[in-house]
């Protein structure tokens, strides 16, 4: 039976979910979105050929809701869909922080519920969803869940208590490789190189080395020794990341969004 879905929120990782859904071969007509405004609403029409609806709408008509708002607009949305959501519908959280217990006091006791934790290379078929199971959700709804995941990328069940760590790797993990790739593009200006040139040496370089942790098999420590030749170019640059602190940096950074997760979880 194919099951009509609705994506509740449709902003950048909704219409980035919407978009791999479609690619992976989902009709137009068993899916629904929901938005704020209304010019977003004219745009998805246009680009997708999607129905866009209200919340109610997508609750009542829906099987699976995928509730993809930031985590400070989740209570709201949850207590506008409770009275038109029926505890059969399993619903998908992606907010990053959101716990499935918190969803669930807000629905029909027993809906099942599954959190997500998805990223922005959904765009391009390349993402990392994370999934946990809540308290009703079954063997079946984790594999609906995983099923459309899939579709975007690869996807990992891991226990919820670990979603806010997930969130901090992958959920932000594409931020820190852009953050890198500008700051080493301003570095090839600094040493005379055009932008467009330096970001296209960074760019391939990332993605050569992407490939390789992939699918060497090897350890990232190996891969980077046959980089660095002794007395060579690479371990002048390693020196100088060191003493900068920039394997720190990267530690504090993701312990900060794990903990920025947990805050989300609080509301704050
Ligand atoms: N952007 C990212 O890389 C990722 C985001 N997430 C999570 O996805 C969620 C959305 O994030 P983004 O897409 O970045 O934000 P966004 O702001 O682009 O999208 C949220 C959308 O929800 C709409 N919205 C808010 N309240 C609504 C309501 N009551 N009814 C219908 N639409 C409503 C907004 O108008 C907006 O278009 C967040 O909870 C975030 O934690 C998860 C993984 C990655
Ligand atoms: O920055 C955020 O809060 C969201 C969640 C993970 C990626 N973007």
């Amino acid at each position: 039976m194919t099951h009509k879905i609705a994506v509740l929120g449709t902003g950048k990782i909704g219409e980035a979910l919407l978009g791999g859904m479609l690619r992976a071969g989902r009709a137009p007509a068993d899916l629904l979105v929901t938005v704020r405004r209304a010019e977003r609403a004219v745009a998805l029409r246009a680009r997708h050929g999607v129905e866009t609806v209200g919340n109610a709408e997508a609750a009542k008509n829906a099987d699976i809701l995928i509730l993809a708002v930031k985590p400070q607009d989740m209570a709201a949305l949850l207590d506008e869909l409770a009275p038109h959501t029926p505890a059969d519908r399993l619903v998908i959280s992606a907010a990053a922080g959101i716990t499935t217990g918190f969803v669930e006091s807000h629905l029909t006791p027993g809906t099942p519920v599954v959190r997500v934790m998805p990223n922005t290379p959904a765009l391009v078929d390349e993402a990392m969803s994370v999934i946990s199971g809540g308290t009703h959700a079954t063997e079946e709804h984790l594999a609906h869940a995983e099923d459309i995941f899939n579709g975007v990328g690869k996807t990992l069940r891991l226990p919820e208590s670990q979603q806010d760590a997930a969130t901090a790797l992958s959920g932000s993990g594409p931020a820190y490789f852009y953050f890198l790739v500008e700051a080493m593009t301003d570095a090839g200006i600094l040493l005379g190189l055009p932008r467009d040139k330096a970001h296209d040496l960074i760019v391939q370089a990332a993605i050569g080395a992407s490939v390789m942790l992939r699918d060497s098999g090897e350890h990232p420590v190996t891969l980077r020794g046959a980089v660095t030749s002794p007395g060579g170019t690479t371990i002048s640059a390693i020196r100088e990341l060191e003493n900068h602190g920039v394997r720190a940096a990267l530690i504090a950074a993701l312990e900060a969004a794990r903990d920025r997760s947990r805050q989300l979880a609080a509301g704050a």
